[in-house]
């Protein structure tokens, strides 16, 4: 820490896919300190992923005192902890031991498709997104509860016994924070709720009805609390000692909190993350809006006893895990930014389309019988046609988003926020405000998710009194503006759209 910060501080962990991190921020939302861990990813069959819970939590003690001991601060400077997650990857856990029963299912995990299938058949595509807000999809939290009570032996009469607990990542840290198996709170927050499918979007509680048809007993879900409160004091673990009493005072999902961090208060207003996926989340204020073009109907956030602010979102399962299969399985390039300098090499993508539907293709088609196609594929294509291609397919799907939100919504799109560390490529960043023929602007601090959940936190307990208080802390730090002419740009996505057909189908219901 500098002298240019002065204490007090509020502290966030980011519990992500890939890593968790933890940051202290400062009351002008500046980031004093960062640690962060990977932890592995466990691939047991091709299209599962796993994750060690016990790893997670033991990394974000970790984070946590790797961060406060880099600020040099002590628990006193500290005023509250606010947690941010990858949402709906699932962990059940015996609530006496406090031992997770199996790994945790990780969101792009798609063995529950099938279930998926079954329950449209059974109960109706229609009365999950009504009540819930979203498509049927192996992405969601609920049916991997099912899945882990029906293969984890005994499981399902432990959980009737009342010895198991469900919970999402926030629920996880949440429990573990505040005293685990000696009185942890077993909570969730109203974002991460509405990941679950379990959560009726309307009464804002779990849908009783909706966890008969999936086959979740209610008594392992946690209680749901707004995003901004105090659900307890750190007391668990390791952390007890260094930071004990500290209140645990914000939970919300990444991409919420990153909306929150972007400052997007106002009906309209639009972020969008570009890290292994993408995920672009419209306030839309008290309007629970339905889709009819194939987003996420789903909550913004709930700051205490205020009113709950909801979201419209496009979820895109691939966009820097393709920079990253770039690097690893194929070895065309040494580094993500490597992609850039390779793709600048040339004018254009020499009529290469790379749609990457490695899981599937989520918002805003929901086909899981997609996989992933380039096309337009002739003997002049090079490896750094491929670049451009790679680039452009991150670009292109935001485009169907925000297409997806304006029919939905009637909103055009004035300027789309950025953050997430695939907004270090410039020449993406370009791209991308090329195609949505929209100016596109990342902030000072590109920590939009923790900031976000450090924001709720200090809300929670006074350490900023408003919202306004927060939008006066946004910085531009960068800007782009459209430069692609329309016939271009209207002939490109054209070309991209086919291209996306090409996908659709290629896993029959028996593969
Ligand atoms: N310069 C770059 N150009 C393109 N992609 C990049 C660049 N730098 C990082 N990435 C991609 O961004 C992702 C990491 O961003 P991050 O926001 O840390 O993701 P997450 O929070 O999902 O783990 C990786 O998938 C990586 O391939
Ligand atoms: O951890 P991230 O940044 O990959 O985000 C994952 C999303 O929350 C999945 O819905």
């Amino acid at each position: 820490m500098t002298d240019a910060h002065a204490g007090p501080f509020i502290a966030a962990i980011d519990q992500g896919t890939t890593s968790s991190r933890c940051i202290v921020f400062d009351r002008d939302g500046r980031i004093v300190s960062v640690d962060q861990k990977e932890h592995e990813q466990i691939f047991p069959k091709p299209g599962w992923v796993e994750h060690d819970a016990n790893e997670i939590w033991t990394n974000v003690q970790e984070v946590v005192a790797g961060a406060v001991s880099k600020a040099g601060i002590t628990r006193d400077d500290i005023k509250a902890i606010g947690i941010t997650n990858q949402r709906e990857t699932t962990v059940l856990w015996d609530k006496n031991t406090g031992r997770p029963v199996h790994n945790a299912i990780v969101w792009q995990d798609t063995r529950t498709d099938a279930l998926c299938r079954e329950l449209g058949r059974n109960v109706g595509q229609d009365r999950f997104r009504r009540e819930t807000g979203l498509p049927l999809a192996s992405y969601f939290a609920g049916p991997k509860a099912r899945w882990l009570l029906d293969n984890v032996e005994g499981l399902k009469e432990r959980a009737e016994a009342g010895d198991i607990l469900f919970g999402t990542m926030d629920t996880w840290v949440i429990w573990n924070l505040t005293g685990g198996v000696d009185g942890g709170k077993h909570v969730t927050d109203v974002t991460n709720a509405s990941r679950t499918m379990l959560m009726n979007l309307h009464t804002m509680e779990w849908d009783d009805k909706i966890c008969e048809s999936i086959g979740v007993p209610m008594e392992i879900l946690p209680e749901i609390r707004s995003s901004a409160e105090v659900y307890g004091e750190i007391t668990g673990g390791k952390l007890g000692d260094l930071l004990g009493g500290i209140p645990v005072a914000s939970a919300l999902g990444d991409q919420q909190a990153a909306l929150f961090g972007q400052t997007c208060f106002s009906e309209g207003e639009t972020k969008s993350t570009y890290g292994t996926g993408t995920f672009m989340v419209m306030n839309t204020g008290d309007k629970i809006i339905n889709s009819y073009a194939g987003l996420l109907t789903t909550v913004g956030y709930k700051i205490g006893e205020q009113p709950t602010v909801y979201a419209l979102e496009g979820s895109i399962a691939v966009t820097g895990s393709l920079v990253q299969w770039m690097r690893d399985q194929m070895g065309l390039i040494s580094t993500a930014a490597e992609i850039e300098t390779l793709a600048l090499s040339v004018e254009d993508n020499g009529g290469a389309y790379f749609v990457p539907a490695f899981s599937g293709l989520f918002a805003p088609h929901w086909r899981s019988d997609a996989r992933g196609v380039i096309a337009g594929l002739t003997r002049y294509v090079t490896k750094a046609h491929l670049a451009r291609a790679v680039l452009e397919a991150t670009a292109w799907q935001t485009r169907e988003i925000a297409d997806a939100m304006t029919k939905d919504s009637g909103v055009e799109l004035a300027t789309l926020k950025v953050d997430g560390g695939m907004t270090a490529n410039n020449l993406l960043m370009q791209t991308l405000s090329d195609v949505l023929d929209a100016p596109v602007v990342r902030p000072m601090v590109a920590e939009t998710t923790c900031l976000g959940a450090a924001y709720a936190a200090g809300l929670a307990v006074g350490f900023w009194n408003s919202t306004d208080d927060l939008r006066a802390n946004w910085r531009r730090a960068a800007e782009w503006t459209p430069r692609m002419d329309a016939e271009t740009r209207d002939r490109e996505y054209k070309s991209w759209l086919k291209a996306v057909d090409r996908t659709m189908g290629w896993i029959a219901e028996e593969d």
